[in-house]
């Protein structure tokens, strides 16, 4: 990227982290003005608004023309930037990020500042673009494609992410981790998840399970609003972490929890398989949850297909 400071869009999400997405994005304002940046913004009106304000920007505008696309607000916006610049063909766009959701994953994963304010100065410090995997998971039953910053899960986290987001919907108030509201959710939906049969092929390895429960392909550290399921994952190494849970009793489950958030030793547990892969095969053998980056996939059989890309960020 040339060493002039490029021009901004800032796609804006108003209702991230509840609603407090559009007081947190004023006072971002006022930095931006005071450090002169060149930007323009535009406020996502709607679920799925983030897709195409992106895709409309991307068909407009061809590489070389010093403009950096922002997503403002948690990963699900996030996750619309970058798919919306995906169809518009705009890949090499490079993509900021300046969090105000409420789990923000990514930006713990990248070690951003998760303070919107600290996040700004950070975010006016940046003077090149750094390429960073993305995963890319295609539906061998509906061919399509969808790029992702975060994880991909199926099974009991999307469950969990289905039951946050009715919440959300419900009381305008997402369920935080360390809320009685979040525990309450996770043991409700531990007890509703049943086991499934799960296929997996990776670059070395084919693998069946009889008893999974929790299937998650992660690009980053983080999934669900801080918790560290993959310790090691890495932005740069080309690969996706694949972390597969076996059904368990409540008890074990509660200290495998535990000792997730405490020490990441859970990988080391006989019920958790880690793979590590350049490419991977998921298949489920009937309708689960899914979830992509926080947001809700239908209830499905997954088919699936990854491989890992990258792509220029701004961050
Ligand atoms: N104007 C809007 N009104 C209602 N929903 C919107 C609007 N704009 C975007 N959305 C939706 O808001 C949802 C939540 O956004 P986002 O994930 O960015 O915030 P969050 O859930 O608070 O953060 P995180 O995912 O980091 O926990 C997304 O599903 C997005 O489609």
């Amino acid at each position: 990227m040339t060493e002039k400071r490029p021009n901004f869009l800032m796609i804006v999400n108003p209702f991230a982290d509840a609603g407090q997405a559009k007081k947190i994005w004023q006072k971002i304002e006022v930095q931006l003005k005071e450090a002169k940046v060149n930007y323009r913004v535009e406020m996502t009106d709607h679920p799925g608004n983030g897709v195409q304000l992106a895709r409309e920007f991307a068909l407009h505008h061809k590489l070389g023309e010093n403009w950096v696309v922002v997503a403002v607000g948690g990963d699900g916006t996030l996750h619309e930037v970058l798919n919306g610049l995906h169809l518009g063909g705009g890949d090499q766009i490079p993509l900021g990020y300046l969090p105000a959701g409420s789990g923000d994953d990514f930006a713990r994963g990248v070690r951003l500042p998760t303070q919107p304010l600290a996040a700004v100065q950070k975010f006016l410090e940046v003077q090149h673009t750094t390429e960073l995997d993305v995963g890319v998971y295609k539906d061998r039953i509906d061919a399509h494609e969808t790029l992702f910053t975060n994880n991909v899960g199926v099974g009991f986290d999307a469950s969990v992410v289905h039951a946050a987001n009715a919440g959300q919907k419900d009381n305008l108030k997402k369920y935080h981790m360390q809320s009685n509201a979040y525990v309450a959710s996770l043991i409700k939906t531990f007890f509703k998840q049943d086991a499934f049969g799960l296929t997996v092929k990776t670059d070395e390895t084919e693998r069946k399970f009889q008893h999974a429960f929790l299937v998650t392909t992660t690009n980053i550290k983080y999934f669900g609003g801080g918790v560290p399921i993959v310790p090691l994952a890495d932005l740069h190494d080309g690969k996706l972490d694949l972390v597969v849970v076996e059904k368990m009793n409540a008890v074990r489950f509660v200290k495998l929890f535990v000792q997730m958030l405490a020490t990441g030793n859970h990988l080391k547990s006989p019920v958790v398989h880690h793979f590590q892969t350049k490419q991977l095969h998921i298949e489920t053998d009937m309708p689960e949850n899914g979830q992509v980056n926080g947001e809700n996939i239908q209830k499905q059989k997954f088919d699936l297909d990854f491989w890992v890309t990258q792509r220029p960020f701004w961050i």
